[in-house]
């Protein structure tokens, strides 16, 4: 089979995890890109399963091996990026890759795969409800959310870079929309 990649960015508290979590048991032939990042690990996360928690100096000596296919400072001291040996794994295994990666990671994914790649953008539905969904989630610091936050609207404003963008609203509309994104995609020769 030959592999393809589906991309879902967004600015954080937008829903693409949650989003990508639904497609993932929607379509079986996709597998989900495990990035490396060096925050802490989360309440419920677990190493090699929702991220490689690496420290900062492994995730610099992993750049300089150049053991990436892209990589971001998502955030201050916050290394995140995706490993050529998880896309080699994936497609190996004869799936295609979901990836859930900032905006900038998302753009530079779809510049280096091009028409193998669908870039979705998951727009929340104002920065307000963003907020408040980050908030609800309880992972962030006063700091760390407003950090969050502060980066929406210029991720926002990249929006229209990619090739689709998904409304994230009421839940069950956006998974409705991706999916039928997903499906066409999956299907073109
Ligand atoms: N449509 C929705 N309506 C209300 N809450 C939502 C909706 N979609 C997701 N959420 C909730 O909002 C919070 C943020 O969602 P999620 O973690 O999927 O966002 P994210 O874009 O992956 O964020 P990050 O980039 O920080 O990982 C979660 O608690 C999730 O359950
Ligand atoms: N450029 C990349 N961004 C990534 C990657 N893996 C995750 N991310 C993005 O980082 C932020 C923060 O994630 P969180 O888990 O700390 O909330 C979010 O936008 C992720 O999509 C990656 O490999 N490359």
């Amino acid at each position: 089979m030959d592999g393809k990649l589906v991309i879902f960015s967004a600015p954080s508290g937008a829903g693409k995890t949650t989003i990508v979590k639904k497609m993932l048991e929607l379509f079986p032939t996709l597998k989900f890109s495990i990035s490396a990042c060096s925050r802490s690990v989360r309440s419920g996360e677990s190493d090699g399963v929702d991220y490689f928690f690496l420290s900062p100096d492994t995730f610099r000596a992993k750049i300089k091996q150049n053991e990436f296919v892209e990589w971001e400072e998502v955030y201050p001291g916050s290394y995140y990026g995706t490993l050529k040996s998880e896309v080699e794994r994936i497609w190996d295994a004869g799936h295609h890759v979901v990836f859930d990666v900032d905006v900038k990671g998302g753009l530079k994914l779809k510049s280096i795969f091009g028409e193998k790649a669908l870039a979705i953008f998951v727009m929340p539905p104002s920065i307000e409800e963003l907020e408040k969904r980050l908030a609800l989630r309880s992972t962030e610091s006063d700091e760390t959310l407003k950090m969050r936050i502060a980066k929406a609207e210029d991720e926002i404003s990249h929006a229209p870079q990619f090739d689709q963008i998904v409304i994230n609203d009421e839940l069950h509309h956006a998974v409705d929309k991706a999916k039928g994104l997903v499906e066409t995609f999956l299907q073109k020769g």
